[in-house]
């Protein structure tokens, strides 16, 4: 056995990020998700796959509590950040959620200049002492959301008039601003042209360096381009969580199988 092998059949329980144990979550009577136990690592891509309803949006938003929102939405079981219950009481949702960032499908800029967007979140939770260090916060998350070249010359511009790939890397940024630890990412391509989804996917690679990265899409092209890890849910359950590589070319359940090849979806 080389040291290659002995690497590979470690489990690195370490790098567990996010550990969710025995979630269910109801909408009024619908039950959309069926005790789920998944553990997310830290500097990977997972990606959320299933048929449309399968409950990976409402999985997903119980990451950052943003089912909290959602008057009929009811979540049991634990979810632990760094093995912290994210759901204690005194858990401030909105703490969590700079820690906890999100992106979703259809880019959506404040209606504020491209600095305000990004600077929002490090005002608002004091991340910055002054112009000079709100300033370098701001470049530093425009260069991570790979759109600082694009719009350094034109920051007081409005974040909406940007084309829609750009908006999202936008986004990206602001959501980058506030130093999360894991970014959610609700069919962030969905709204986007190839060229502008090459561009987002070539930017999610890269922040796997910094963060815990989930992303929900319909796309198995995509899974399969930007993740190391897949997670395939099924009328709420997640029937199967593995390596990439391992779901889209050697699936255990029947279920996967018949998703992954078209027959169900
Ligand atoms: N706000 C809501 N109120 C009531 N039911 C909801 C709500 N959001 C989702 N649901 C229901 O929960 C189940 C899971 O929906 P969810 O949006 O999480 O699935 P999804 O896999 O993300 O679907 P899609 O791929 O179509 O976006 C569905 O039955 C849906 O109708």
């Amino acid at each position: 056995m080389n040291d290659m092998t002995l690497m590979d059949n470690t489990v690195d329980t370490q790098n567990i990020k996010i550990a969710a144990k025995d979630v269910n979550v109801f909408y009024g009577d619908t039950h959309a998700i069926k005790d789920v136990n998944v553990e997310i690592e830290d500097n990977t891509v997972t990606a959320f796959i299933g048929p449309s309803g399968c409950g990976k949006s409402t999985f997903l938003r119980c990451l950052n509590r943003m089912n909290d929102t959602i008057g009929t939405c009811k979540v049991t079981g634990d979810i632990l950040l760094d093995g912290e219950d994210i759901y204690d009481k005194r858990v401030d949702p909105v703490q969590l959620r700079a820690k906890v960032g999100m992106v979703f499908q259809k880019p959506n800029p404040f209606p504020k200049s491209i600095y305000d967007n990004v600077a929002y979140g490090p005002r608002i939770h004091g991340l910055a002492r002054n112009k000079a260090e709100l300033d370098e916060i701001v470049e530093k998350s425009l260069r991570r959301g790979a759109i600082w070249d694009e719009v350094k010359d034109r920051l007081d511009a409005p974040g909406t008039g940007l084309s829609g790939g750009q908006q999202q890397r936008l986004c990206i940024a602001r959501a980058v601003a506030t130093e999360p630890e894991v970014l959610l990412m609700d069919e962030p391509c969905s709204a986007l042209d190839p060229i502008a989804t090459a561009q987002v996917e070539e930017l999610i690679d890269e922040l796997r360096a910094s963060y815990s990265v989930v992303i929900v899409t319909h796309s198995m092209q995509q899974a399969a381009r930007v993740s190391q890890k897949t997670a395939f849910f099924h009328l709420g359950n997640l029937v199967e969580f593995g390596p990439t590589g391992q779901i889209f070319t050697n699936p255990e359940d029947p279920r996967t199988e018949s998703y992954i090849t078209g027959r169900i979806g």
